[in-house]
């Protein structure tokens, strides 16, 4: 299945995510609440982005039944991964307007705006080529968290690593890998292989946002103003 061959391709990337501090002291509950805090400004950002990639892959679809793939990833992250946002938010003392107006980081910036240009420019396909790494590899991750003694029953991130081990983020990972992989069958080499570009660059851009958010990395100070 072309999904495998991605796997394979990007193998090397997705253990580095479960090596990462940021993603271990997550599974340990000992990451710094303001790495977090920083993290998850720039996450709300992304997902703002993020729902725009969904809805163009609802624009673009050729089938009622791809259009209702997109627009239902679309909803459940407008109402459910960036409500845990908001709800952490609370906790942190941060209100949902501080959330929406964060200044976006150069890493942040340049994740979505890569989604977005290949989802504007590029077919359905390339929009889920788009979307494939983040909603796979978050499920990934939180799988393989939840395996960590204790990690789900942390009083502040339990939440967290439980919605991305959901049964329901399991689904909405495996839905996401057939729709790739039925967009995929048909197509001539050459744009498999555009298809895997699209993987493996937001596979990196994905360990990126990581490195940012445990570094708390903006723009240069001496750029910033
Ligand atoms: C940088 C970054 N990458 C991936 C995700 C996870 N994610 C984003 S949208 C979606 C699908 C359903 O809401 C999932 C799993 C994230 N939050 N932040």
């Amino acid at each position: 299945m072309f999904t495998d061959r991605l796997f394979e391709k990007t193998s090397t990337i997705w253990e580095k995510y479960l090596e990462h501090p940021f993603v271990k002291e997550i599974g340990k509950g000992s990451l710094d609440l303001d790495k977090f805090q920083f993290f998850m400004e720039q996450d709300y950002l992304y997902l703002i982005d993020y729902c725009k990639v969904f809805a163009l892959g609802s624009a673009k679809a050729s089938r009622l039944e791809v259009m209702t793939i997109f627009s239902d990833l679309l909803h459940s992250t407008l109402n459910e991964e960036m409500e845990l946002h908001r709800q952490y938010a609370e906790k942190l003392g941060m209100t949902r307007t501080q959330l929406e107006n964060s200044t976006p980081s150069s890493t942040l910036s340049a994740y979505t705006s890569y989604m977005l240009q290949k989802s504007y420019q590029g077919s359905e396909a390339d929009v889920a080529a788009s979307v494939l790494a983040c909603t796979w590899s978050y499920n990934f991750i939180g799988l393989n968290l939840a395996q960590t003694e204790g990690a789900t029953e942390h009083p502040f991130y339990g939440d967290w690593i439980n919605m991305y081990a959901s049964d329901e983020f399991s689904q909405l990972a495996s839905q996401m890998k057939q729709l790739m992989n039925e967009l995929a069958e048909e197509k001539p080499e050459r744009e498999k292989a555009e298809l895997e570009a699209i993987f493996v660059h937001c596979s990196k851009l994905e360990y990126l946002f990581w490195d940012m958010a445990y570094d708390k990395q903006m723009w240069p100070q001496e750029i910033s103003s």
